[in-house]
């Protein structure tokens, strides 16, 4: 695939020129503040490089993951303001996304200003499965940057959705891969093309059904796969074990058993956790104690019981096969690691990325927010990427319709 650059378009001119840029600002929040902005952090550069060439630059982005409609607590205010505080740039946050707010402060826009549209999943259409729909939305969109717009995509960590202000507004607008896009695909081609072996995917996080798709492919591919966070539980189920309260993905225990059975064949290995750090409640003070995977419902806790980490033993058999790897890729935290009595599987984990001689690659909101917040430096690991799900699919060889969509 060949792309047109985002110098390609500052060359052209875009001085009073509407730019749509997508950035990935979905950040972790704590109320309203952002704990950790290596997102917005990443997209800066873009908007800096087009600011200082004079465009009239339109951000879409997304927070979380909203039913089609608006939702104070997923607002990218915290996220504008923070990147506000960090730009060099004037940079507004519209009251909606195609609205009369986004309409007025957008035709009031300056060279060398910044509009951030509120999230683009306030609006169902966004991310329907229904062409015509999804397209309607991207017109409106496209319809805010006047008659000579153009578009970047520079949200890496949203490569792998085919939404609207990802895929729709690119088949409408001359469209430009973003730098951030673009670095982050040349370490993943890197990672594909020369993968030094053995290879370790380590598996963790809370958006089980996507990560659970995700493996089907990397059977054969990884040598290790090591299965922690919230989808341990259903590889659990899939043994026979009951998980009491944890996250379970009841449909998906055929599937796993499945691939459990696959990949003996073709020579990955799954290691799911031998024990489990099971909590009273969802919740930072909850009372906990680490008991067998087996014996789940067996804690003081019984069926109300919660696993919210690893327990030591799989932390360290984890930590081991990491350390003997020679290309490691981690998505998804171990554990809540956002409740310090939660975070040890995650702390051991990002501990032997440090320590192995392995290529390793940490990708995710959540993920990369972990290792920062549980005191880890960016430079102890070899690449941070700003994508999680999107670096997986990449992995296993899936076509990302927010890259396809930009092939010239
Ligand atoms: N056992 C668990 N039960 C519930 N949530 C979990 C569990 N383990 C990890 N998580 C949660 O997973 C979230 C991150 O998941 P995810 O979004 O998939 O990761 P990333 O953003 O790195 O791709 C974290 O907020 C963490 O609290
Ligand atoms: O946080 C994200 O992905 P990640 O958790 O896989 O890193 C991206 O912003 C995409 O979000 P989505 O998985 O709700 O589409």
């Amino acid at each position: 695939m060949t792309f047109h650059t985002l110098n390609e378009l500052i060359a052209d001119g875009v001085r009073g020129r509407y730019v749509l840029v997508r950035s990935d600002l979905n950040v972790p929040l704590d109320g309203s503040t952002v704990t950790d902005d290596g997102r917005i952090k990443a997209s800066l550069p873009v908007l800096a490089k087009l600011t200082d060439a004079g465009a009239r630059v339109l951000v879409t982005a997304h927070l979380g993951r909203p039913k089609g409609a608006p939702e104070d607590k997923y607002s990218l205010k915290p996220a504008a303001t923070r990147l506000a505080e960090l730009a060099g740039f004037k940079v507004t946050l519209a009251g909606d996304t195609v609205g009369e707010s986004a309409k007025e402060l957008s035709s009031a826009l300056q060279d060398g200003e910044v509009l951030v549209l509120e999230n683009v999943r306030f609006d169902a259409r966004e991310t329907s499965k229904d062409d015509a729909e999804r397209g309607a939305f991207a017109d409106e969109l496209v319809a805010l940057t006047g008659d000579n717009g153009a578009f970047v995509d520079d949200a890496f960590g949203a490569v792998h959705r085919k939404h609207a202000s990802v895929y729709d507004v690119a088949t409408r607008l001359p469209s430009y891969q973003g730098d951030l896009v673009r670095t982050e695909v040349e370490v993943l081609r890197k990672l594909t093309t020369d993968t030094q072996r053995p290879y370790v995917v380590v598996l963790g996080g809370s958006k089980v059904s996507d990560k659970l798709a995700v493996i089907d492919n990397l059977i054969g591919k990884a040598d290790t796969i090591l299965v922690g966070g919230g989808m341990l539980f259903t590889f659990l189920a899939a043994a026979g074990h009951k998980v009491a309260g944890s996250l379970l993905e009841e449909d998906q225990i055929p599937v796993v058993q499945e691939y459990l059975k696959r990949a003996a064949d073709a020579g990955t290995e799954f290691v799911v956790p031998t024990d489990v750090v099971v909590a009273s409640k969802f919740a930072a003070d909850a009372e906990h104690e680490t008991v067998a995977a087996d014996a789940i419902e067996s804690s003081s806790f019984g069926v109300q019981g919660i696993g919210l980490d690893i327990g030591p033993d799989s932390a360290a058999a984890f930590a081991e096969r990491i350390k003997g790897a020679k290309t490691v890729f981690w998505n998804g935290p171990m554990g809540v690691f956002e409740f310090a009595a939660f975070a040890g599987g995650t702390r051991a984990i990002a501990q032997a990325l440090t320590e192995t001689d392995a290529f390793t690659v940490v990708g995710g909101g959540d993920s990369a927010a972990a290792v920062r917040t549980l005191g880890f430096a960016d430079d102890q690991f070899g690449h941070i990427s700003t994508g999680g799900g999107a670096s997986l699919e990449y992995l296993e060889g899936k076509e990302l319709p927010g890259l396809s969509v930009l092939d010239r």
